[in-house]
Formats: structure tokens, C-alpha cells, sequence
């Protein structure tokens, strides 16, 4: 593959900016790579396993010359680093973020943005719960959804030439409007993870969570909600304090189904668990032969099989 962009400039140096740096490198996409990190301790890996062509220690060097700049650190810090960085950019540069939530991210930044250079609001349905900068890897968004949320005045060249580079990461990428993108995270991404949170953390008054039985015998369900669990918490922080509309909406719904499931349970009312679970299985099975999971098991993804029963 060719050179899409001849520098480009990562802010924060985790997961997200690692992934990216891995991944560009592999393509041969960028022509060089800088970055920068808040914390000394990070710039430092990051020179160490030389993640990046160069690692300054301030964000204005960072981004001096680059045509394209990548904010990827906390949702809650974007606004600061965009003031930060606004006198430092390239006449014609793409800025894009890669935040978990995008209305409060285009709020914080827009504001920032100089003439002349393009904001495009971005982010990458993946992710592990790993985080800093050894923790990338160059697959991480291999058939993975990234969605774009760009402004109604976008350019339309500078958002193509970004989405080259994503696509050429191995992503597909979407265009939503940021609204919309919030509610739907606040379903399939950030409820969840609370609700992860919450399932750890009443494990842990139990007392039980580090027993080694109760980590020996737990069934894969509360295995993958310790793993969630161990998402980054100041990642998470920002999450909810940025997305509170939209998760408060969803956390409203949960807890009024919750309570319905729960009311079945006390009543007896197999019926009304069964059918329930009959609904919620169907999701999953239309999930997996619309070929949507791109981690499940084959079936459902050649043509004529079904899931096992
Ligand atoms: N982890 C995921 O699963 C995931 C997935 C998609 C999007 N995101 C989003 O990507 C962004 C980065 O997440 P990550 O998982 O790579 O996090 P991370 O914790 O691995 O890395 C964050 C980086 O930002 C740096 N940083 C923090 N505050 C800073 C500041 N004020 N100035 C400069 N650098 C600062 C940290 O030093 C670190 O290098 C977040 O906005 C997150 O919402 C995360
Ligand atoms: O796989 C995981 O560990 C993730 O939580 C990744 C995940 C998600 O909820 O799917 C988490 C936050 C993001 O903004 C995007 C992806």
C-alpha cells in the first residue's frame, strides 16, 4: 500500500494511538510518525519500544508539520490538548479523534479548530480492555466498525483521504450523526461496561470475587464481565461523565426490564422468562447470520448453516 498521509501525529500514546501507529506501519501508510504523551513514564515506553519515528516531549512538536493529527486520549482531555496544539498546526491538516463519545468531544474541540484545517470526528468500534502504549497491537481494527461523525461543513476530500487510511487499517468504516452515535454507544458499549462494573463490584461484597473458587468455577459469563471490568478507569470516568444523557436514558430502560425479569422470577411466571429469553436469543442469532460478528463461530457466515441448537 502507499503513503496516505506523510506524517501524522498521535496524541496520547495508548490502546487506541499504539493500535494505530502498529497498524499504519504494517500498511506503510504514514511517511513518519510522532508522538506525544502526558506522562513522562509513557513517552518514555513509547521511545523504548520505539512505537513511533520520533516522541516529543511536548505536544506543540508533535504535531508541527503533520497532515494529519490523531487526539487519542481521554474523552474528558480532548478540549485541553486541542487548545493546547491549535497554534502548533499545519495550515490544511485533518484533525480526528478516536473518543469513545462524540457529541462532547466536538463540543470541547470545535471551538479550537484554526481556519483552514479540517476537524473530522472519528471513532473505532474496538478495543480491549488493555491500555497504554504496550498494549497495541496492528489488528486491532481488522474488520472492526469506525465511525465517522463528521460535521455538516466537512470537507469532503479531507474526510475521503481519512477514510483511505482507516480502511487501509483493515477497518469499514460509517458515517453517523453525533447524536445519534451517542445513544447507540450508550446501548451496545457504555451500559454494558457499567453494568459489568456493577456485576464485579457486587461479586466483591460478597466478599467472594478473589476466592479462588469463585475464580476457578465462574462460568465464562462473569469471566467476560471481570475482563470489561478491568477497563481502564479513567477511559471509563470520561465515558459516563460525557455520555450522561444518553447512558442515564439506557440505565432507566435496563432498570425497568430488570425489574420485570425480576417480579417473573418472584411470581413463578416460567412463561414469561421463557419468552423473553426466546426474544433476546433471536437477536443474537440475527446478529450472527447477518455476518455482524466477526469473533463468532463460522455458522451463520456460510451460506445455508445454522447456529447449533
Ligand atoms: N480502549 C478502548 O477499548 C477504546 C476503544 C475505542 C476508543 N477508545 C477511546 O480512545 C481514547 C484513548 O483510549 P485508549 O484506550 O487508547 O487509552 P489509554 O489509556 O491506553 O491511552 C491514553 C493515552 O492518553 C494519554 N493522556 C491522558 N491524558 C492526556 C493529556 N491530557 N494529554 C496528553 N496525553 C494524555 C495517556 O498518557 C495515554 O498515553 C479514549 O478517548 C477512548 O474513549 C478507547
Ligand atoms: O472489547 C472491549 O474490551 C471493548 O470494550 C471495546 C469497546 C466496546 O465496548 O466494544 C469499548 C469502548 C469503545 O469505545 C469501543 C469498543
Amino acid at each position: 500500500m502507499s503513503v496516505i498521509y506523510d506524517k501524522v501525529a498521535l496524541i496520547g500514546l495508548g490502546l487506541i494511538a499504539g493500535s494505530m501507529a502498529h497498524a499504519m506501519r504494517e500498511g506503510g501508510l504514514a511517511g513518519h510518525i510522532t508522538g506525544f504523551a502526558r506522562s513522562p513514564e509513557t513517552r518514555d515506553t513509547a521511545r523504548q519500544i520505539g512505537l513511533c519515528d520520533q516522541v516529543f516531549d511536548s505536544a506543540a512538536e508533535a504535531v508541527a508539520g503533520a497532515d494529519l493529527v490523531v487526539l487519542a486520549v481521554p474523552v474528558g482531555a480532548m478540549g485541553d490538548v486541542m487548545a493546547q496544539i491549535a497554534p502548533h498546526l499545519a495550515p490544511g491538516a485533518t484533525i480526528t479523534d478516536v473518543g469513545s463519545v462524540k457529541q462532547s468531544v466536538i463540543a470541547a474541540v470545535a471551538p479550537h479548530v484554526p481556519p483552514g484545517v479540517h476537524f473530522i470526528p472519528g471513532h473505532p468500534l474496538a478495543g480491549t480492555e488493555h491500555s497504554g502504549p504496550r498494549s497495541g497491537f496492528a489488528s486491532l481494527f481488522r474488520n472492526r466498525w469506525w465511525l465517522l461523525t463528521p460535521l455538516p461543513d466537512a470537507d469532503a476530500d479531507a474526510v475521503a483521504r481519512l477514510d483511505r487510511l482507516i480502511t487501509a487499517m483493515g477497518a469499514k468504516t460509517d458515517r453517523m450523526e453525533a447524536a445519534h452515535h451517542d445513544l447507540v454507544l450508550a446501548v451496545t458499549s457504555h451500559a454494558p461496561h457499567l453494568i459489568a462494573y456493577t456485576m464485579v463490584g457486587v461479586a466483591d461484597h460478597l466478599r467472594r470475587v478473589t476466592d479462588e473458587e469463585v475464580i476457578q468455577y465462574s462460568a465464562a459469563g462473569f469471566r467476560d464481565f471481570t475482563r470489561i471490568a478491568a477497563s481502564d478507569p479513567t477511559m471509563w470516568r470520561d465515558v459516563f461523565l460525557h455520555n450522561r444523557e444518553a447512558t442515564l436514558d439506557i440505565l432507566g430502560r435496563f432498570t425497568e426490564e430488570l425489574f420485570v425479569l425480576q417480579r417473573a422470577i418472584r411470581m413463578g411466571d416460567g412463561q414469561q422468562l421463557h419468552d423473553y429469553f426466546t426474544r433476546t436469543r433471536a437477536i443474537r442469532r440475527g446478529i450472527i447470520e447477518a455476518g455482524q460478528d466477526t469473533e463468532a463461530p463460522d455458522f451463520g457466515r456460510s451460506p445455508g448453516a445454522r447456529p447449533p441448537e
